[in-house]
């Protein structure tokens, strides 16, 4: 057996990850299952390179947000306005069908005393995106993480995404965008400041 997989998400158990030679097993079945060959050429040294690009595509599991947002400062001179972190590519996977989701994400907080790093922002995204995902799930996570290792006095995500799996496959809408919201503190109570979010992120 590999080794154990750290912070897995979905339970509270450490689970055991399958060695990488069952993971390229699996792929020469799905690549059976599609109706090629895994023996032929071109196919031979696919499910490792696939093995190894979930790998990447997955390695938010690895990750926990505690390793990022534990680092914060205080020398900020007295800001306290709202940081504001717009248009953060990602790209996820939909945990029920495997297909990507590819979208942006905006982030923002009101800070009470401590700031962030700005790379840790984008980081946060890339923890939570690098695992099977629902959009909603997503959302409420980087809100959740951010709020409580920075207990700021609000923050705000918005995600907008497409979604491969009714792009490519079943009702076939390609184009179509899906926005999700998760507002927290005085971006929940105050109206003013979920307006000024929303004009933040639209603005050009
Ligand atoms: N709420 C939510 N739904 C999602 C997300 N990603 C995919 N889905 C939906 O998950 C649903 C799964 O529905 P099922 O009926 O079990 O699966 P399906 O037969 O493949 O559904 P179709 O896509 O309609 O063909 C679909 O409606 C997907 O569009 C997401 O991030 N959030
Ligand atoms: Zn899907």
């Amino acid at each position: 057996m590999d080794a154990i997989v750290k912070n897995f998400p979905a339970s509270k158990e450490k689970q055991v990850r399958p060695t990488q030679q069952e993971a390229e097993e699996a792929i020469r079945v799905l690549l059976r299952w599609a109706g090629d060959d895994p023996a032929r050429e071109g196919l031979l040294d696919t499910p490792k390179r696939v093995a190894v690009a979930y790998r990447e595509l997955f390695a938010g599991y690895e990750q926990s947000p505690e390793e990022v947002l534990g680092r914060t400062f205080e020398e900020v001179s007295g800001y306290d306005d709202i940081v504001l972190v717009r248009d953060i590519p990602f790209f996820s996977h939909c945990e029920h069908h495997m297909l990507p989701i590819v979208g942006k994400a905006h982030i923002a907080y009101l800070p009470s005393g401590r700031v962030l790093g700005l790379s840790k922002i984008a980081r946060v995204v890339e923890i939570f995106g690098r695992r099977l995902q629902t959009q909603e799930n997503m959302t409420a996570q980087i809100a959740s993480a951010i709020e409580e290792h920075l207990k700021p006095r609000g923050v705000a995500v918005m995600i907008e995404a497409e979604h491969m799996c009714m792009e490519m496959r079943g009702v076939q809408k390609q184009g179509s965008q899906t926005m999700t919201t998760t507002f927290t503190g005085e971006f929940k109570t105050n109206a003013a400041e979920q307006a000024r979010f929303f004009t933040l992120v639209r603005s050009r």
